[in-house]
């Protein structure tokens, strides 16, 4: 599990280790990562020309400091002050020390930079760039030299991922100590391209972490494995309620996510069945109320009901098995019927839908992702998941949830996932892990994982930082790769219990 905390924990955790190191330690830690990667990416250090942004505060003196390290191996090293009276004194004298200068003209070196170091703001950054800052960021940018964000990019807010006005935009950023959320979640992920995390040797051990995002490892301990005694019912049958007249395809996609996703069996309600069974003769259909289908271990409702959703969608939430709600089904819930549930309920909604559940602009929801997804949760006591570029789970909040846990963020998502019935699949696979006996937060993050992982393949290319490769996909596509992510995921072939060692 990677774990990101906030600037309080960071700095918490900063301060009881400052209090046992010599001072300047940990800065000396930082610059010395800083500078290894800033080397590394430049390939010859000697003769390299580097240019520093140094803002005001200690983000500017782990500029200093590793510009010094640069300097002394030979690099010529320009320190651009934003603000001459106010700048790391120590800092600044090691890389006089060592070389390096203080700019005069500060667009003339960035436009001949080979690698700029972005020392603007750290943690302690607020309310995007100010002024005197932004054309630095644009020259920085503009210059076509590697950009190098110490701690975050300037003007990302560290803690929710929220970008106000200009940021700058690094190729890398080397981030101490631990990851921050702004890191992981857009729209501030779309400025910090590749991350190395340096370790200071912070102790966060009791703190909680505000943002996790689930690894291959974690994904893989989670997924449902059938056992020899296992049957239709202990491996999960999920139901789903979706499609309609007008979008019988909605139903066939749900349906396909949850097969993928392991149920053992798929009961289909809605007026889709036709083409689910032509398409999926395993499928089970009935035509309704979802009450009357049988016996479920969990419910998908919602993809493409259109209209319909009212009745359905009541009978469904009158049920003591978990829920998951989507699309359609999202339009008439109210927040009071969901918090009265005793089982799980999770909802799986775009910013769009998210947004008109809080009674916000989509843009609003967009642009403070994490804020967004934590007040759902809170309205409604429910798991929330809300769908985009990176994907966030939040789990129950509001009244009687006193602990706040923390908020995963899906590392896996692709832009080629952006297609009609992507989020149907989602759904169904969602739906499958609730019926297998995840809870509600790993079956929407595992399901988001997994199918990030077959958006990808399917796509046939990379879609993580910032290079996308491959080629356009369907919705089918993305449920038809969902086997071999899962494959890809638990990575190796694990043997029948009472195999002879040594037999092929
Ligand atoms: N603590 C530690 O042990 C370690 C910390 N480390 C490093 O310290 C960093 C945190 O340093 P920090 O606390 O000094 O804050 P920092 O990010 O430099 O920014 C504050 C300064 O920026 C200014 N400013 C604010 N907003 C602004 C804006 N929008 N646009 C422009 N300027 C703005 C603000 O000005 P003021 O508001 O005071 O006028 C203030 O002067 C951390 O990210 C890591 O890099 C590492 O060395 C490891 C050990
Ligand atoms: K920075």
């Amino acid at each position: 599990m990677r774990a990101a905390y906030g600037v309080e924990t960071v700095r918490t955790a900063e301060r009881e280790l400052m209090a046992r190191l010599p001072e300047g330690a940990l800065m000396q830690r930082a610059a010395a990562g800083l500078a290894a990667v800033c080397a590394g990416l430049l390939g010859r250090v000697y003769g390299s020309r580097v240019v520093l942004l140094v803002g005001s505060g200690d983000n500017g003196g782990d500029a200093l400091y590793a510009g010094a390290r640069l300097a002394r191996r030979g690099a010529g090293v320009s320190a651009v002050l934003l603000d001459a009276g106010r700048v790391h004194a120590g800092g600044l004298a090691a890389l006089r020390a060592a070389g390096g200068r203080v700019a005069g003209d500060a667009l003339g070196v960035l436009a001949r930079a080979e690698l700029v170091v972005d020392g603007i703001t750290g943690i302690g950054g607020r309310g995007g760039l100010r002024d005197a800052a932004v054309p630095l960021a644009r020259a920085a940018r503009d210059s076509g030299a590697v950009v190098v964000a110490v701690d975050l990019p300037s003007g990302v807010e560290a803690d929710s991922g929220e970008v106000r006005g200009e940021c700058v935009r690094a190729d890398a950023t080397v981030t101490f100590g631990t990851y921050k959320p702004g890191l992981l979640i857009d729209p501030a992920r779309e400025y910090v391209g590749a991350v190395r995390l340096v370790e200071l040797g912070l102790d966060l051990g009791t703190a909680e972490a505000d943002v996790e995002a689930l690894q291959h490892a974690d994904v893989a301990a989670l997924l449902p494995v059938p056992g020899a005694e296992s049957d239709k019912y202990r491996r999960g049958v999920v139901g789903v309620v979706a499609g309609s007249e007008r979008y019988p395809g909605a139903a066939v996609l749900a349906v396909a996510g949850a097969l993928r996703g392991g149920a053992g069996a798929v009961r289909y309600v809605g007026h889709g069945a036709d083409a689910v069974i032509a398409r999926f003769p395993e499928a089970l259909v009935h035509a309704g109320p979802p009450s009357k289908a049988g016996r479920v271990q969990a419910w998908v409702v919602g993809p493409g009901l259109g209209e319909d959703a009212d009745g359905a969608l009541e009978d469904v939430l009158a049920s003591d098995v978990p829920v998951l709600v989507d699309a359609d089904g999202l339009r008439p819930l109210a927040p009071e019927r969901v918090r009265g549930r005793d089982a799980p309920t999770l909802l799986t909604p775009h910013a769009g839908e998210a947004a008109a559940l809080l009674g916000v602009s989509r843009e609003e929801v967009e642009a403070g992702r994490l804020v967004a997804v934590r007040e759902l949760a809170a309205l409604y006591g429910a798991t929330v998941l809300l769908k985009g570029s990176t994907t966030l789970v939040a789990p129950p909040g509001g009244a009687g949830f006193a602990v706040r846990r923390p908020v995963r963020v899906n590392p896996t998502g692709t832009p080629w996932l952006a297609t009609a019935g992507s989020g149907d699949v989602l759904s169904g696979l969602a739906g499958a892990l609730l019926a297998a006996g995840l809870g509600a937060m790993d079956a929407g993050s595992v399901a988001a994982y997994l199918h990030g992982l077959a958006g990808r393949l399917a796509a046939g290319g990379q879609g993580g930082d910032g290079v996308l490769g491959g080629a356009p996909v369907g919705a089918h596509d993305v449920a038809d790769a969902v086997p071999g992510a899962w494959r890809g995921v638990v990575g190796r072939w694990r043997a029948a219990p009472g195999t002879p060692f040594g037999t092929a």
